[in-house]
């Protein structure tokens, strides 16, 4: 094995919440640096909707109320995906083969992701697949425990956060840019309560790393925040 084959690839964490801005710095970063790309909600995303295809889910909650453990860890291990990257640089996404791109951003698999998020055997499945993205020359992840669980020595960690008001705002444009219907005061509850659920969790709850960067984009533009985080990167890495 070289020395080069054996560095340790450069992990670049970003955590926050829903529609703190994630996704886009990390893509953003990604082209950058010239780095892979790890967005971990929408492996959470792909489980929630499979689970429900698989009928584990009655409107929205566990079918009975309990949790088929076994059966979602089994799928997160099994879970057939792909990410393509197509011609304007979006990621297709497919779940058995089939195009969900679309379906896995709506609020409703959203909802889904954060029900299989809190299940410790969930997470436990779905470790090793995401550090497999750690490859040269280096990887920016996208998530909410990125920084905190399941890569801990990443030199640089990043935290962004936002107000819940403009964060439903940038959701509600995001979906009607992608001609998914959305309501401002649905988005907005949605996105409380799933804040709530992903930070009280008992494993892995979306907190800022110790030693992240923490930045409120709530009144700054993307290129700002872009700056900002170029900057600090390019003191750690
Ligand atoms: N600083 C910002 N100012 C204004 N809009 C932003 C900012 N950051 C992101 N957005 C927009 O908000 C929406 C949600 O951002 P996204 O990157 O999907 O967030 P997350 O991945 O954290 O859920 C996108 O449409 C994006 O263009
Ligand atoms: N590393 C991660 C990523 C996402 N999740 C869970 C919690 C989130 O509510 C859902 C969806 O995540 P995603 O990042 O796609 O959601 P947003 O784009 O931020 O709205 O998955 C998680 O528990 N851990």
């Amino acid at each position: 094995m070289t020395y080069e084959s054996a560095k340790v690839p450069n992990v670049i964490t970003i955590d926050g919440p829903s529609g703190s801005g994630k996704g886009t710095l990390a893509a953003r970063l990604a082209v950058h640096y010239g780095y892979n790309l790890l967005d971990s909600g929408a492996l959470y995303r792909l489980l929630g909707l499979k689970a429900e295809q698989e009928g584990l889910f009655h409107e929205g909650a566990f079918r009975g109320n309990v949790i088929p453990t076994e059966q979602l860890a089994n799928l997160a291990l099994t879970l057939d995906i792909q990410f393509i990257p197509d011609a304007d640089q979006q990621l297709l996404v497919l779940l058995d083969g089939h195009d969900v791109t679309q379906v896995i951003r709506t609020e409703q698999t959203g909802h889904l992701a954060s029900q299989v998020a809190v299940i410790p055997e969930v997470r436990e499945a779905l470790l090793q697949r995401q550090r497999d993205f750690a490859v040269q020359p280096g990887l920016i992840a996208d998530g909410r425990d990125m920084g905190t669980v399941v890569f801990p020595d990443a030199p640089a960690k990043i935290y962004l956060t936002a107000s819940a008001n403009a964060r439903a705002e940038r959701r509600v444009k995001q979906l009607q840019n992608m001609a998914i219907d959305a309501n401002i005061d649905n988005i907005l509850s949605d996105i409380v309560a799933r804040d709530r659920r992903d930070m009280e969790r008992a494993i892995a709850p979306l907190k800022p790393a110790d030693d992240a960067l923490i930045v409120d984009s709530s009144s700054k533009g993307i290129d700002e925040v872009l700056a900002e985080l170029i900057r600090y990167i390019d003191l750690h890495v």
